[in-house]
């Protein structure tokens, strides 16, 4: 089930033919996307697929070797400060917050990117600095609420528990006023109580009229969340669609579950499992079988 209900607006972020090629390596093969405002779009794909990299080449981190990225109708530069300000922002697989600094301290980083201090009022702390301080304060405040995180402003980053740090990385990324959120990985390591808050969290930011784009290995999550679903599969996009509709695409299942037993996510044994009804299990039998033949 589909918990998107949000009717779907303009391109907000348009990816063109995206192509990536390390050495002799194409981890990208002519990508190419379309994020519409008041979307949720989930990027699913085996390991190595390229997902990743593709997230990279929208934010500025790789320069594509070929294909372009347009944000609101503009290409992107290849600068991923510039990019943020643009208006898209990000989080990373591997969590990356500054560890030393408090809660507060690292959305107020995010917020920074966006303020717009004159050098004189900076040098001298004026009047304007200081309303801009207290503006980044107590907006940056609000977003730690926002994401769930309270009493925690004054906590070092690197004290917190594991979800909360990604809570507080969703924030950071939040403060800079992103039109695009892309999500790499937002509930690694989480248990299941935390998976479902992070949920409603990003159905919250898409209700703020922002786009989100997610990688996720957690395919369960990924069709009860996302209201478009695109599968790569060795750098190429395999399948697209409506989550209903990718998740009954052989092609879809094939990618998952032609790999030795011991590859296979328990996420997507998961989804076998929940999805095993009439029409799909032909499709299913062999992946039973490969299963047990695996556990034997
Ligand atoms: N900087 C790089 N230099 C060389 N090869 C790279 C680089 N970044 C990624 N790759 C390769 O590109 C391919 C795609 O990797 P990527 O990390 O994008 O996949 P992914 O779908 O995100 O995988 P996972 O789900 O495991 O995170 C892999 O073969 C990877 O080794």
């Amino acid at each position: 089930m589909s918990a998107a209900t949000q009717t779907t607006g303009k391109p907000v972020l348009v990816a063109d033919d995206v192509t990536m090629i390390f050495g002799g390596l194409t981890a990208l093969n002519q990508v190419s996307l379309t994020l519409h405002e008041g979307q949720i779009l989930g990027l699913i794909g085996p390991n190595g697929a390229g997902k990743t990299t593709f997230f990279n080449c929208l934010t500025g981190l790789y320069t594509p070797t070929k294909g372009t990225v347009r944000l609101s109708g503009k290409t992107l530069p290849n600068d991923p400060a510039k990019v943020t300000v643009a208006g898209m922002a990000r989080t990373f697989q591997n969590i990356r917050l500054f560890p030393s600094m408090s809660a507060l301290e690292n959305v107020m980083v995010g917020r920074h990117a966006r303020m717009k201090q004159g050098p004189i009022a900076s040098l001298f702390h004026g009047p304007s600095f200081k309303a801009g301080e207290k503006a980044a304060r107590d907006r940056s405040r609000e977003l730690l609420r926002f994401v769930g995180l309270s009493n925690v402003d004054d906590e070092l980053a690197r004290n917190l528990p594991y979800g909360d740090q990604r809570r507080l990385e969703i924030a950071r990324a939040l403060a800079t006023d992103p039109a695009v959120l892309l999500l790499d990985e937002p509930t690694a390591g989480m248990n299941p109580q935390e998976t479902e808050a992070t949920r409603q969290l990003i159905l919250s930011i898409r209700d703020q009229g922002i786009a989100v784009v997610v990688i996720e290995h957690d395919i369960k999550f990924i069709f009860s969340l996302c209201d478009h679903v695109s599968v790569l599969v060795q750098g190429e996009l395999l399948v697209e669609g409506a989550p209903e509709v990718v998740r009954a695409d052989p092609r879809v299942i094939e990618a998952y579950l032609g790999k030795p037993p011991e590859e296979v996510h328990a996420d997507v044994l998961a989804y076998v499992e929940e999805v095993g009804h009439t029409e799909q299990t032909a499709v299913m039998k062999p992946v039973t079988d490969q299963r047990e033949g695996g556990q034997a």
